[in-house]
């Protein structure tokens, strides 16, 4: 599987405010570049914390991007993921509104009632892991699913998580001329975080893109 994590961030590296809101730091030409990169994949994944904070679609906005997918013979708008080691995705969050195919990863310790109700609610449950959720497995059985291109929207908790398991292959970043600031504030990686052998990356692309940055590596 290919494994392409895209994310906006602040010129402080922050994702969101330390209040966890939703904050547009990409400019419109971005947002148009990140719908084209959600048409190029089977899935887009977030971890809980963005459904819980975000409450997000993440089908595709612009029609000319789901009509060149069904062109190519794919379902309108890729499937969506969630890596939700217990089940805290609300039924009524709007990726379950039947639009796209959705995918809840759970762990093992998950009690299996949690699973039906997320599965009354239109999810496909995946279990993955004992108590938290097992990304290496998580992602091989979402392969047998047919997913070969992943794309990771974050947050910073879920990001972390994929480079501690050396398993991203791209990763780009808007960076946008602003300061959010706060200790507390999402950060591109988060988690326990690097103390040595920190993930290498190469250089792969410098653009200007609305007033920020585009930069894009290779993992
Ligand atoms: N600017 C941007 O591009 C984006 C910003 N965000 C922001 O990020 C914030 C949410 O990020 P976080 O709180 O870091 O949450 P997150 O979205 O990374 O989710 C973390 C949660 O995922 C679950 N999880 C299951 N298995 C996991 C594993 N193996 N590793 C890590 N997590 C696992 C855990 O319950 C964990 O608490 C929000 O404020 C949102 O607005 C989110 C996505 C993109
Ligand atoms: N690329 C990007 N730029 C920003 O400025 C953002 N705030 C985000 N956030 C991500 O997009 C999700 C919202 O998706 P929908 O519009 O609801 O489909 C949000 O949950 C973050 O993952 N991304």
């Amino acid at each position: 599987m290919h494994v392409v994590v895209n994310a906006a961030m602040s010129a402080d590296g922050k994702l969101s405010t330390r209040r966890r809101e939703q904050v547009a730091i990409s400019g419109s030409e971005d947002f148009e570049r990140v719908d084209e990169l959600r048409a190029s994949v089977d899935a887009v994944m977030v971890g809980v914390g963005t459904v819980l904070a975000d409450n997000p679609s993440l089908t595709l906005d612009d029609s000319d991007h789901v009509a060149a997918r069904e062109e190519r013979g794919e379902s309108p708008h890729p499937a969506r993921v969630v890596a939700d080691s217990h089940a805290r995705t609300p039924p009524d969050a709007r990726l379950l509104d039947g639009a796209a195919d959705t995918y809840v990863l759970v762990a093992e310790a998950e009690p299996v009632e949690h699973r039906e109700s997320l599965e009354a609610a239109g999810a496909t449950v995946v279990v993955a892991g004992e108590n938290r959720v097992d990304l290496p497995s998580a992602l091989d059985a979402l392969e047998s699913r047919g997913v070969d291109r992943l794309m990771v929207e974050g947050g910073g908790e879920l990001i972390f998580s994929l480079f501690a398991e050396d398993l991203v292959d791209e990763l780009s970043v808007f960076v946008a001329p602003q300061i959010i600031g706060g200790r507390d504030a999402p950060t591109l990686a988060d988690g326990d975080g690097f103390v040595d052998d920190f993930p290498e990356l190469d250089l792969a692309g410098v653009e200007r893109v609305d007033d920020g940055v585009l930069l894009t590596y290779d993992c």
